[in-house]
């Protein structure tokens, strides 16, 4: 099934505080309904989801993704919770409910994995290995060499953020004092299985949730020494990622080249593949960012015109295929009876 990537845009105060146009404590709330809810939702029934803040350094792509400032903020409390730990939330609750509900036995797991991408090199968020690679496996991309953690409930993810936060490169520039240095990538795997009946169908999911660094003029940020080492990485990938997606947007069937960098190899099934993504873009309220601010927007504009290609990934255990074939076959059987006593007279064929 093709699907637009979506986009929305997040304008941040210029002031942490001023409010002209949404009530920013309740905007994460409302871009996350408006957004990330149908990702979450659409893991648990096996589809790939990816959400991902874009925009200038100091935009607020943090603050969205994680929240308020500091970590234990963000996080743990639930009004100044970011994406990332609302959408674990709302994982696990919906996780939970299918359970209960279910009229047979329902039963999940899921991992996660934590990595950065710090000057071209891929470092475990979670453990201590810097030299993580990337292997294909067919169009799934898979981060090798990282710890993965199974978790079982919300606090367990929660608890793995925080470590890896905690972990993450950050710096202060003059646009930011808590600058992200690396793109900071939080993967989860969703494997379920329901058996109700003779009926028995394992689903899986992976669901990327991404707090990219933000692109960096030097003027501006007045970076030098390391930090101006870390920004000319920051914009390359970044760079790399804006001819992705604008070669995604004007021709999708010609070759594109994901593995110009680790950032768009690593999203690639995100990127015009498997997975439903939604794209946050931040732009600063400030006048004086009016250049960057219009590019973001032009970065916005190719993504929304970029399609995917969805599928359910679903498998259908042992005598189940042969139980579903059969349902199929009694249900045609049923729909032929019904329109053959119908005044319509339409005939259908098997
Ligand atoms: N919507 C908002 N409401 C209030 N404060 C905000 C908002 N967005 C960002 N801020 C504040 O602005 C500052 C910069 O935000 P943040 O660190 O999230 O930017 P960023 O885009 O992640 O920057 P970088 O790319 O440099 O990491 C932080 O102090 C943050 O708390």
């Amino acid at each position: 099934m093709a699907e637009y990537m979506r986009v929305t845009v997040r304008i941040r105060p210029i002031e942490p505080g001023q409010t002209p146009f949404l009530s920013f404590d309740n905007a994460t709330e409302e871009v996350f309904v408006a957004t990330g809810k149908r990702i979450v939702e659409g893991c648990v029934e096996g589809y790939n989801g990816t959400m991902f803040a874009y925009g200038q350094t100091g935009s607020g792509k943090t603050h969205t993704m994680l929240g308020a400032e500091p970590i234990e903020q963000g996080l743990y409390h639930e009004q100044n919770r970011g994406i990332i730990p609302r959408a674990v939330q709302h994982l696990f609750e919906l996780l939970q409910e299918k359970k209960s509900k279910s009229a047979g036995e329902f039963n999940y797991v899921a991992h996660a994995r934590f990595v950065e991408l710090y000057k071209d090199e891929l470092h475990d968020l979670l453990g201590p290995n810097n030299q993580l690679k990337l292997r294909d496996y067919g169009e799934d991309v898979v981060v090798t060499g990282a710890e993965e953690r199974q978790i079982d409930c919300t606090q367990d993810a929660l608890n793995i953020l925080k470590l890896g936060f905690d972990n993450r490169k950050v710096g202060g520039t003059a646009m930011n004092q808590h600058s992200s240095r690396s793109h900071a990538i939080f993967i989860m795997n969703i494997e379920t299985k329901e058996t109700v009946g003779n009926f028995t169908t394992k689903r899986k999911s992976q669901l990327n949730l991404v707090d990219l660094a933000g692109s960096e003029k030097q003027q501006s940020a007045r970076s030098s020494g390391e930090r101006f080492k870390e920004a000319t990485h920051i914009n390359g990938s970044l760079s790399v990622l804006g001819r992705v997606i604008r070669s995604l947007a004007a021709n999708p069937s010609k070759y594109i080249s994901y593995r110009d960098s680790y950032l768009t190899h690593i999203l690639r099934n995100s990127l015009g593949g498997n997975s439903r993504t939604v794209v946050i873009v931040n732009v600063h309220q400030n006048p004086e960012y009016a250049s960057d601010t219009i590019s973001s927007f032009a970065f916005a504009e190719s993504c929304s015109k970029i399609t995917n290609r969805v599928k359910v990934n679903e498998d259908l255990e042992g005598d189940s295929l042969t139980a579903w074939k059969e349902e199929v076959k009694r249900l045609k059987g049923e729909l032929i009876a019904a329109h053959n006593n119908s005044k319509l007279g339409k005939s259908i064929t098997e």
